[in-house]
C-alpha cells in the first residue's frame, strides 16, 4: 500500500460529519449558511481541514523505507529551509515556518525528497512545535539509524499574532539532536551551515 494518501481516499462519512460540524459552527456564529457565498463553505472547509490533517493517514516510516540506498558516504547531509504549515493543537490556528534537517549516514542514504515528505506527514496533524520537532527527529533516527540526526524548526504562530498576545514578529525556534550532533563541534557546524546561504 502506498504510504501517501489522496483526499479521494478519505472516509466519506467522516468528511460529511466534518462538513455538518462546520455548517453548525457557521450557523452558531449568526451567519446564514444558505446564502450564496457560504453555501459551499462547510464542504470546502471540511476538505481544507482534512487536507491539513492528512498526516494521520500517512506512514512516515514507510516513506523513508521506500527510498533507502546502501552508500558509504558518511558526511553531513543537510536539507534546509523546508517550508512547513501545521495547526496548533490549542487553537486550531496555523503555525508555519521552516524546518532544517540533517543526518550523517551510517551505511544508508535516503532519497532527498523523503525528508520534506516526513516533515509534512508530522506537520499535517494537530501539533505543538516541540512535538513536531521530536516526531521528525525520532522517525529519522529510528528508521534510517544514522550516525546522527538534527532538526531545527523556526515558526510563527498565528494564535500569537491574530489573537492572544498579538505579537507579529516573534519567531519560535525548537531543536533536537541525536548521535554525533550531540557533540558540540558537529552541532555547531550544522548550525553554521543552516545560517549560511552557501550550504
Ligand atoms: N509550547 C507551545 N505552546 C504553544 C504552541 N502553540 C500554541 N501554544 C501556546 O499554548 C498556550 C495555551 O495556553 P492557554 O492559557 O490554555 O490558552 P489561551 O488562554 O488561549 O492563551 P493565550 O494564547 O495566552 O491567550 C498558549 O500559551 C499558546 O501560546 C506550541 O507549538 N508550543
Ligand atoms: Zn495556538
Amino acid at each position: 500500500m502506498s504510504p501517501y494518501t489522496n483526499l479521494e481516499e478519505y472516509n466519506i462519512e467522516i468528511a460529511n460529519d466534518v462538513k455538518k460540524s462546520y455548517s453548525k459552527i457557521i450557523d452558531e456564529l449568526g451567519e446564514d449558511v444558505n446564502r450564496e457565498g457560504l453555501e459551499k463553505t462547510p464542504e470546502r472547509a471540511a476538505k481544507a481541514m482534512m487536507f491539513l490533517t492528512q498526516g494521520y493517514k500517512q506512514d512516515a516510516v514507510e516513506i523513508l523505507k521506500s527510498a533507502m540506498f546502501a552508500e558509504s558516504y558518511d558526511e553531513m547531509v543537510i536539507i534546509k529551509d523546508i517550508e512547513l504549515y501545521s495547526l496548533c493543537e490549542h487553537h486550531l490556528l496555523p503555525f508555519f515556518g521552516k524546518a532544517h534537517v540533517a543526518y550523517i549516514p551510517n551505511g544508508h542514504i535516503v532519497g532527498l525528497s523523503k525528508i520534506p515528505r516526513v516533515v509534512d506527514v508530522f506537520a499535517r496533524r494537530l501539533q505543538v512545535q516541540e512535538r513536531l520537532t521530536h516526531d521528525i527527529l525520532e522517525c529519522i533516527n529510528n528508521t534510517l539509524k544514522p550516525k546522527g540526526v538534527a532538526v531545527v524548526i523556526e515558526a510563527a504562530h498565528m494564535c500569537m499574532m491574530m489573537r492572544g498576545v498579538q505579537k507579529q514578529n516573534s519567531v519560535t525556534t525548537t531543536s533536537g539532536f541525536r548521535g554525533q550532533f550531540e557533540k558540540i563541534e558537529t552541532r555547531n557546524e550544522f548550525l553554521k551551515l543552516i545560517s549560511s546561504n552557501l550550504s
